[in-house]
């Protein structure tokens, strides 16, 4: 041992528990010597005036194997007659997130409770459609279903920014003949017909050329409808845009959707009327979460970011950038860094790249927002859901696809804000990214991960990443970590543990000068949208301070909390991640009756 540091071999006895292992800290510079995979360390810590010591002594670069090709889906051959045999059911639908569009379908009290009960854990309210009092209707319910359920969900306010519209005031149905002409106009008096269509955009004949490519399909187009229509412009005239029709379709609906391939919309991606509801109905409800629709460049992620820090409580709302276009994905790199997670939006993304282009971005980014620790989210996986009970097998096995690149979450769009099968379109996603997650080939992506963020590691990232070593070594059930702002627990997110992970916020007490409040509640909602993150409040009465005392009565609550949901059984392993006074400990428990 260095001078100067301790070794801790630490006799943590809970009541009922048996501890199993528990260890001590050690020089960095004795990671090399140590047996490699060690059953990872367990202490980072702070000597009096200087921090010293993380230990970190698994997948030390010298005697590991070499790295797997990298396929990030289990290398053991399957066994052909093991697909046939049924899952054992499970307390939680999938590791994997699902965030719902909460609209017409899927705003009763009734049908939140069941899209809950079936996995929801973030629900979408999109400001493309609907007004604020149409939206708080929808949000009273929310908060009804979440009572009455006791399932936590976090909300999402999705903005409009520069998307371009068409308004059917009249909402009857447009009959488009494949051959015909038909003209888009921003004068928005006019009502829509199949001669004119009146559009929310006056600069179009500026920004569209003869030989664009235009593309109208109604709110939440799915993609295997007849309601969408391709367009060619033929003509510019003034402020309105002749096109030919492409196709024949009947666009139904009251509101539509325009998008011009790769064509730069010259509108703000935080409107003046995304700002009103932001500040009205974002403020009352206290998002989590801001969907930055069309988001170009870091810059409108950092705009964004200073709006929301004027408005109270939204100071913590985290950004998720959304990427519908080409010029957001030129400059993916540098959103990633400002952002605080990734909407990888295949709707509008679709349109504008080329189809064969999709998956590669998708695979890309998800992978980016991996080795950052942000959460990635992807969009539009069962559209045929939106009339079906079942998806289709591209649509099932696209979303198991979408689970083995990495994503964290899948957002329901038509399928629950329109579709006939909300609830069963839950349950069917869930269940196939939980049949996904059994075969992610967690080895090889922890692995490559550790190597990705090289060492020095930060202390907290060195626990984070041996917790769930260990946690996998000994085969634990779960791992519970406490954290107060989240960073522990989306750490320890971030190498995809195999079993969930109970994050304990510790609520703290805080003060704006004029009330007491405590935080907590941002944190525990937030980590709803990260794979394998199970929130739990702790009981704020509780004393924030971590010594021995606090953490074994917290432990205790969060033990019986794993018992009751059915997480956690008797004779389970339980990693445990958590500060002891000044020292963060990894301990393993294995818990007696
Ligand atoms: N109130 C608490 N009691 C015990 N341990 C805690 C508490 N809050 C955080 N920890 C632990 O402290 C370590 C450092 O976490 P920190 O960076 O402070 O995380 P967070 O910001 O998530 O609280 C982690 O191991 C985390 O599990
Ligand atoms: C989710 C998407 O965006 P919208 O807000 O248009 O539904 C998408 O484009 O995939
Ligand atoms: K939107
Ligand atoms: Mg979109």
């Amino acid at each position: 041992m260095m001078a100067g540091q301790n070794t801790f071999i630490n006799e943590v006895t809970a009541k009922e528990n048996k501890l199993l292992l528990c260890l001590l800290s050690v020089s960095p510079l004795l990671c090399p010597v140590l047996p490699s995979p060690l059953f990872q360390l367990l202490l980072l810590g702070r000597s009096p005036g200087l921090f010293c010591f993380s230990c970190f002594c698994l997948l030390h670069p010298a005697g590991e194997k070499k790295m797997h090709s990298g396929r990030l889906l289990l290398e053991e051959p399957i066994r052909m007659a093991s697909i046939l045999e049924p899952s054992k059911p499970s307390f939680f639908p999938a590791m994997t997130k699902i965030v719902g569009t909460l609209g017409p379908k899927s705003r009763s009290v009734e049908v939140i409770s069941a899209c809950l009960m079936a996995g929801m854990s973030v629900a979408r309210f999109d400001f493309s459609w609907g007004d604020i009092d149409y939206h708080q209707e929808t949000m009273e319910n929310l908060k009804k279903a979440v009572k009455s359920t006791k399932k936590l969900c976090a909300v999402m306010l999705d903005t409009v920014g520069p998307e371009l519209q068409v308004v059917n005031k009249s909402e009857r149905a447009i009959l488009l003949e494949a051959g015909s002409f038909i003209v888009l106009t921003p004068d928005q008096e006019n009502e829509a017909s199949s001669a004119l269509l009146p559009i929310n955009f006056s600069g179009l004949s500026k920004s569209v050329k003869p030989g664009d490519t235009i593309f109208i399909g109604q709110y939440l187009f799915t993609g295997n409808e007849t309601t969408s229509i391709w367009l060619e412009v033929a003509e510019l005239k003034g402020d309105d845009v002749v096109c030919l029709v492409k196709n024949s379709a009947t666009l139904a609906g009251s509101l539509y959707t325009l998008h011009i391939s790769q064509i730069r919309v010259d509108l703000p991606t935080l409107s003046d009327a995304d700002k009103d509801v932001i500040s009205k109905w974002g403020v009352r409800n206290n998002i989590d979460f801001l969907s930055l629709s069309y988001t170009r460049h870091a810059e409108d992620v950092r705009h964004a970011r200073e709006f929301l820090s004027k408005l109270a409580d939204l100071r913590q709302t985290l950004i998720f950038a959304k990427i519908e276009n080409a010029e957001g994905l030129t400059h993916f790199d540098e959103i990633l860094r400002e952002a605080d997670g990734i909407i990888i939006s295949r709707g509008n993304l679709g349109l504008d790249l080329p189809p064969e282009k999709v998956f590669l971005f998708q695979k890309a980014a998800a992978y980016k927002c991996n080795m950052a620790g942000k959460p990635a989210v992807v969009t539009r996986v069962v559209d045929s859901m939106t009339d079906n009970l079942r998806p289709t097998r591209a649509e099932a096995t696209d979303v198991a696809n979408a689970v083995l690149d990495g994503s964290d979450a899948i957002l329901l769009g038509a399928e629950t804000l329109r579709g006939l099968y909300p609830v069963e379109t839950i349950s069917i996603v869930g269940k196939i990214c939980s049949e996904a997650e059994k075969v992610f080939n967690q080895d090889v992506y922890f692995k490559h991960t550790v190597k990705y963020v090289g060492q020095p590691m930060t202390h907290l990232e060195s626990i984070a990443s041996s917790a769930v070593r260990a946690a996998i070594k000994v085969r634990a059930s779960v791992i519970i970590v406490f954290t107060s702002s989240g960073r522990a627990a989306r750490l320890i997110a971030k190498y995809r543990p195999t079993m969930p992970v109970l994050s304990v916020v510790i609520p703290q007490l805080k003060t704006n000068q004029l009330r007491w409040s405590f935080t907590g509640a941002f944190e525990a909602r937030q980590s709803l949208i990260v794979r394998g993150l199970f929130p739990m409040l702790a009981d704020p009465r509780h004393p924030a301070e971590s010594t021995s005392a606090n953490n074994e009565s917290v432990l205790k609550v969060a033990l019986d909390h794993g018992k009751a949901s059915g997480i956690i059984k008797s004779h389970d392993r339980v990693v445990v991640c958590q500060k002891v006074g000044d020292a963060s400990v990894v301990k393993i428990i294995e818990l007696e009756d």
